[in-house]
């Protein structure tokens, strides 16, 4: 919860952190709409994501990083398309104003913006009478012929996944107090708490700061069929793209690129982080054989790790094996709001 700080109005507090300039060419904030263009020949891209206090981040967050993240989810919505960011809108629900916390904010969102040319065109912002909520809204240009749609995998494609999986989930249950290392390395007691500590340091910048794939993503458009944003766990994402495109998949564990911070807990706690640990966003992709050398110097070229972890196969559900060739039965589950 952020303290109470009296400033002017709420049309102060827009002006003073939300209204940097925008290009030539584009109206921002300040009128009934914003205003832009989009390239002839090319398609508008939109997605949205809420983040709620106590549901997506926890009350004590450091700002900057939330900034950062309430933009970064929704970018990772774009790279899944392989759309390249044009814009955003931002809306705002904050209980109380405290100046240095919004400036934060602001700075977190804004660098992560400017990184990726995403202007920041306008928004909403009002009172809330419980936490903060944060909507943003991005709008992305793609190449209809390009564009990586959830339906569009086919059987004999290779499953790809960028960077490294289960971070993000171990420290947000770090943090949530339902896990501890106990279960972990078999440490004495005495050693728990540092190792907790270190294990939250090594992974916490998964959570809090993820890096949306949108340079990969608009690089391997040409050469994927179907993609999708890892942000409720793989095998539920996963499971997203094969439903919509009709077919199966089976995929190896021993395979999967687990986040090194990762070797010392138990099986069961690794397995779950990273087949159905959320907030990862990284993409899984299914591209056919054929493309494997353009993934490769991609991937190369990006500095992300492209790993292959299975095929896509006729018929219908995803198959799990462990590295004994044994059938994972049943499969953890992802995240689900009205599960979770
Ligand atoms: N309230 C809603 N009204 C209309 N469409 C919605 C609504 N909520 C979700 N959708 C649509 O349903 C689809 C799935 O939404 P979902 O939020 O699960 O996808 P996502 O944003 O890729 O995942 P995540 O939110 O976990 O990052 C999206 O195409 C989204 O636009
Ligand atoms: C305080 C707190 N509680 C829970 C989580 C975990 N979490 C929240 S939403 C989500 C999936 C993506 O969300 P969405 O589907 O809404 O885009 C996950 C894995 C967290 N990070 N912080
Ligand atoms: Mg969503």
């Amino acid at each position: 919860m952020i303290a109470n700080t009296i400033v002017a109005s709420e049309f102060d507090l827009i002006s003073r952190f939300f209204k940097r300039p925008v290009p030539a060419g584009m109206l921002g904030g300040g009128d009934d709409c914003a205003l832009f263009r989009v390239t002839p020949g090319l398609e508008l891209a939109t997605s949205k994501d809420l983040l709620l206090e106590g549901r997506h981040f926890f009350s004590n967050v450091d700002p900057y990083t939330l900034g950062h993240k309430s933009l970064a989810v929704n970018l990772s919505d774009l790279a899944a398309m392989g759309a390249k960011p044009v814009a955003c809108l931002l809306g705002l629900a904050l209980p109380s104003f405290d100046e240095d916390w919004i400036a934060r904010f602001a700075d977190g969102f804004y660098a992560l913006a400017d990184l990726h040319g995403c202007v920041l065109i306008g928004g909403d912002t009002t009172r809330s009478q419980t936490g903060v909520a944060i909507s943003v809204t991005v709008f992305g240009e793609v190449d209809p012929a390009h564009a990586m749609r959830r339906n569009a995998a086919k059987a004999g494609d290779d499953i790809w996944v960028s960077g490294v999986l289960g971070a993000a989930d171990v420290a947000y249950r770090l943090l949530a107090g339902s896990l501890t290392t106990e279960s972990g390395s078999g440490q004495p007691s005495r050693g728990l708490f540092a190792l907790s500590e270190t294990l939250l340091e090594q992974t916490r910048a998964a959570l809090e700061t993820p890096v949306p794939r949108v340079f990969l993503g608009r690089r391997l458009s040409a050469h994927a069929h179907a993609a999708i944003d890892i942000s409720d766990g793989l095998v539920q994402d996963l499971g997203h793209i094969l439903h919509a495109s009709g077919v199966g998949a089976r995929i190896d564990e021993g395979l999967l690129p687990v986040h090194p911070a990762l070797q010392n807990l138990s099986l069961e706690d690794r397995r779950r982080a990273v087949l159905a640990g959320g907030d990862v966003y990284e993409l899984c992709l299914t591209a056919s054989v054929d493309q494997r050398d353009h993934f490769e110097r991609i991937g190369l070229e990006a500095g992300v790790p492209l790993t292959r972890i299975g095929q896509v196969v006729a018929g219908a559900g995803l198959e799990v094996y462990d590295q004994a060739g044994q059938l994972i039965e049943p499969l953890p589950k992802g995240f689900d709001h009205f599960r979770d």
